[in-house]
């Protein structure tokens, strides 16, 4: 991972070691709190210059030291400024107090707020510091703010959202926009984080870049940086062969439109040939209704083993409306030499039998496996990790690849792709538009797409969500899958015809 260029976030126990790291090369604390909290000021003279009042509700660390700033620099702009501290600003340690001491405006205690039209809140009551859940009398103050409707502006991050897991804990504020520092945190990216945030803006409060980089974990943004490299590139000698044969396997004569999503898109997505390979009964459907997509009789394990002899099929989907059982195992079985994306039922054929899976695709190095599976399917797969309250996404997608030896393409609004090294990519291109039948069938043969043509699945899996994320917004809202699947292009950063 550290070879490649990333779009990096950093967990708040990252960002902490950041600061430390700071202080110890001479950076001035105070100077860099400063700057956050003029950065708070500026933001919200900026976005709510008519608010008639600005309260600033302060917590007990240096989240309320930034607010402590920015209530004094908004004082000296005019605004009429209240702080609501939260515990004894007598307490407040190191920059935080040198903070509290330099404010010169009105001061109250927070329970003493109460929100009134034409408020804007300033939330400096917890930020990266967040380290267990809210206690009652805060969590019904946040409720009443939001319940109130008055904007709220976060510094760092909205109090009582997780930074590393973007859960909120058990609450946190609706905020309108959320100033933060450096780079931001898993959790302004996860669901329902990302919707908690507002806006984000990512303020440079002058944290030297090498620091920064000595403490980048392993989780990003998913961004074409991460695998332009490793896209398909069409040259001038291109041969239909040269880019790749998919094949996705058809389900039973009543479920087959599925596959020919997945078979469309594998197409659009760049692959030289598509096969639909379809039991008997359903031959003449599928054969109906495709055209440049050819149609092959596979119907059972010993006709896929013929199939498979030939070796210039390239990739494989298993999984669209196949039907879930006994066959779909024995397939995806069969499949453990090849390059796979193993969606849907082929998933959820192995409910309480994954051990068999991850035993037959554990040596594969690097893996050639793909798995897609919504949140639903992740349960059926990975119970034990699915139930634990303590992971966030990233870190049961994380769990997963690593159990599984798969990239684990963990499906949603916040897609997360993981790979068994640990590396791990957020999604955050998908309009909720994709929230249609069919759609995780076009990713599928994205995918499968792009694996064919021979790219290394973790890359296939990233650029393919990333891909199908930008279909959708190329179609717009009211899309249909099929709309999606013609809109399929290649990412084709570099050409050299
Ligand atoms: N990184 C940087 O370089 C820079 C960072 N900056 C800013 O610093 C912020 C991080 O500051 P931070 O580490 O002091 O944490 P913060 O969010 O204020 O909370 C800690 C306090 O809350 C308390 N507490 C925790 N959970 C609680 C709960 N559930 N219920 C009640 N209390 C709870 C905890 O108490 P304790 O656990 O010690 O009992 C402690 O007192 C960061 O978000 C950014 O805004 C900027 O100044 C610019 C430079
Ligand atoms: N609210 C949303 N915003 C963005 N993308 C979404 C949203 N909901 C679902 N998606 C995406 O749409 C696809 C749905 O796939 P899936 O759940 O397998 O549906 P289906 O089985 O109907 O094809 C996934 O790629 C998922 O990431
Ligand atoms: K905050």
């Amino acid at each position: 991972m550290k070879q490649r260029s990333f779009y990096h976030l950093i967990t708040p126990a990252a960002m902490a070691a950041v600061d430390r790291d700071a202080a110890r090369s001479g950076i001035d604390s105070l100077g860099l709190m400063q700057k956050a909290g003029q950065a708070v000021s500026a933001a919200a003279l900026r976005l709510f210059p008519d608010a008639m009042r600005m309260a600033v509700l302060c917590g007990p660390g240096n989240n309320g030291g930034d607010g402590y700033i920015a209530a004094e620099a908004l004082r000296m702009s005019g605004v009429d400024v209240q702080v609501f501290h939260l515990g004894d600003p007598a307490l407040l340690k190191s920059d935080a107090s040198s903070a509290f001491l330099a404010y010169r405006g009105k001061l109250r205690p927070l329970a003493e707020y109460v929100p009134c039209s034409g408020d804007l809140v300033i939330d400096a009551l917890f930020g990266a510091g967040l380290g267990r859940s809210l206690e009652p009398p805060v969590v019904e103050i946040i409720e009443a703010i939001n319940a109130a409707s008055v904007p709220v502006v976060a510094v760092d991050l909205p109090s009582g959202l997780d930074g590393l897991t973007g859960h909120p804990r058990p609450v946190a504020f609706q905020a309108c926009h959320t100033v933060t520092f450096m780079a931001r945190k898993p959790g302004h990216v996860l669901m329902p984080g990302r919707a908690l945030c507002g806006s984000v803006e990512v303020f440079g409060i002058g944290i030297p870049h090498r620091i920064l980089d000595a403490h980048r974990g392993e989780v990003a943004v998913n961004t074409p940086s991460v695998w332009e490299g490793s896209l398909p590139k069409l040259t001038g000698s291109a041969y239909k062969f040269t880019r790749g044969h998919l094949t996705v396997f058809s389900g039973p004569m009543s479920a087959t439109g599925a596959a020919r999503l997945s078979a469309m898109a594998g197409l659009k997505a760049g692959a030289g040939l598509v096969t639909l390979a379809a039991p008997a009964e359903a031959l003449a459907v599928n054969s109906a209704q495709t055209t440049a997509v050819m149609v092959k009789e596979v119907d059972d394990l010993s006709t896929l083993r013929d199939y498979l002899q030939d070796t210039r099929m390239s990739a494989f989907v298993l999984g669209p409306g196949f039907g879930v059982g006994e066959k779909a195992r024995a397939f995806a079985l069969a499949l453990r030499d090849r390059k796979l994306v193993l969606d849907a039922d082929g998933i959820s054929s192995f409910k309480d039998k994954s051990q068999d899976l991850f035993a037959y695709f554990a040596k594969n190095v690097p893996t050639q496996l793909v798995m897609t599976p919504h949140e639903g399917e992740f349960a059926r797969l990975f119970p034990e990790i699915a139930k634990d309250q303590t992971l966030g996404k990233v870190q049961k997608a994380q769990a997963a690849a690593k159990c599984s030896n798969a990239i684990v393409v963990y499906k949603g609004a916040d897609t997360v792709i993981a790979s068994p090294d640990g590396a791990a990519l957020i999604n955050e291109n998908a309009p909720p538009w994709l929230a249609t039948a069919g759609s995780g069938d076009v990713l599928a043969g994205i995918i499968g797409g792009l694996l064919a043509q021979g790219m290394p699945a973790f890359e296939a899996a990233a650029a393919g969500v990333y891909m199908h994320g930008e279909a959708a917004l190329r179609v717009g809202e009211g899309l249909t899958a099929e709309d999606l699947a013609a809109a399929v292009r290649p990412l084709q950063i570099e050409t050299a015809f």
